[in-house]
């Protein structure tokens, strides 16, 4: 495993009550290259867990493990490589682009944290190539993210993830912003770049149907806990928790066949108790 994360906890304060606990010993675990999908509904505890396995906020309880990196503990070098290697993507490309910064900017600013590029020649070179991968313009690298659609803006926001070559990208609901045809665009770009660069994917949304073709592997919240994980076609073709039953009842399905087969097995997981 790339990530583990192992029974984490996690409280919010809430004063003057007592704490309240949102994260019940959550675990799971990402491969190398693997994409997996944290799916669950508004409240279910899925940004809390991005905070916790970027190290933005720590677990009262378990572990999280980075290629042999305690993350939870992590400092100086450690902490460094895991912040280069773990890379965010935000749902919200209007708000997470300075709208001072130009794309090369926006995009090259990692490269200058982490000293990757060694003059600003290489980092605008590392910059055109990056938007060239994700398909945008690199003509276009002096512009302002004001001047960029929502699409292209959270392209500019992968590929400022990307450019320094992480190995996990969590993506936290990266398309529920965007319009419905823009989505379908911006999934198969993170699926394109996942296999270009053996990349893994955590991502989280609230809607099984985004992660249907991205992710192989599904990971459903609710309530603060995993109640079930398994593969895309485990959770879609024969899901075990009614929750997960529930979630996908609001998932469109193409095939009737398929949709009368799950209603079916729905109703004798309900008759079952
Ligand atoms: N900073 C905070 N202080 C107190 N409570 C918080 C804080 N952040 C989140 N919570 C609470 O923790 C629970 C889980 O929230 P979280 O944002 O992780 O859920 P989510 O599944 O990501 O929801 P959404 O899809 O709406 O973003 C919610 O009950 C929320 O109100």
């Amino acid at each position: 495993m790339l990530l583990t994360i192992d029974r984490i906890c996690k409280s919010y304060a809430a004063f003057p009550n007592p704490p309240t606990r949102v994260l019940h010993e959550v675990s799971f675990g990402v491969n190398h290259g693997e994409a997996l999908g944290l799916v669950g509904e508004s409240g279910s505890g899925k940004s809390t867990i991005a905070k916790c396995l970027l190290a933005l906020t720590r677990p009262e309880e378990g572990s999280i493990t980075y290629d042999g990196i305690d993350v939870v503990n992590a400092r100086g070098e450690d902490l460094r490589r895991f912040r280069r290697e773990v890379q965010m993507v935000f749902q919200d490309p209007y708000g997470s682009l300075n709208p001072r910064m130009t794309a090369e900017d926006l995009i090259g600013e990692g490269l200058l944290v982490h000293g990757i590029a060694r003059n600003s020649v290489e980092r605008r070179s590392r910059v055109a190539e990056m938007m060239e991968m994700v398909g945008l313009n690199p003509d276009d690298m002096d512009r302002y993210p004001r001047s960029f659609s929502g699409g292209q803006r959270q392209r500019i926001a992968i590929a400022r993830a990307l450019v320094i070559r992480p190995r996990i990208l969590v993506c936290d609901e990266p398309v529920a912003a965007l319009d419905v045809s823009v989505q379908a665009q911006v999934i198969n770009l993170l699926q394109d770049m996942q296999r270009k660069l053996n990349l893994a994917i955590i991502f989280v949304a609230h809607d099984l149907a985004v992660v249907r073709h991205l992710c192989e592997n599904i990971v459903v919240l609710h309530k603060g806990k995993v109640v079930e994980r398994g593969s895309r076609e485990q959770i879609f073709g024969n899901p075990q928790n009614p929750y997960t039953q529930s979630l996908l009842a609001a998932v469109p399905v193409p095939d009737p066949a398929l949709g009368r087969a799950r209603r079916e097995a729905r109703h004798a997981a309900q008759a079952a108790g």
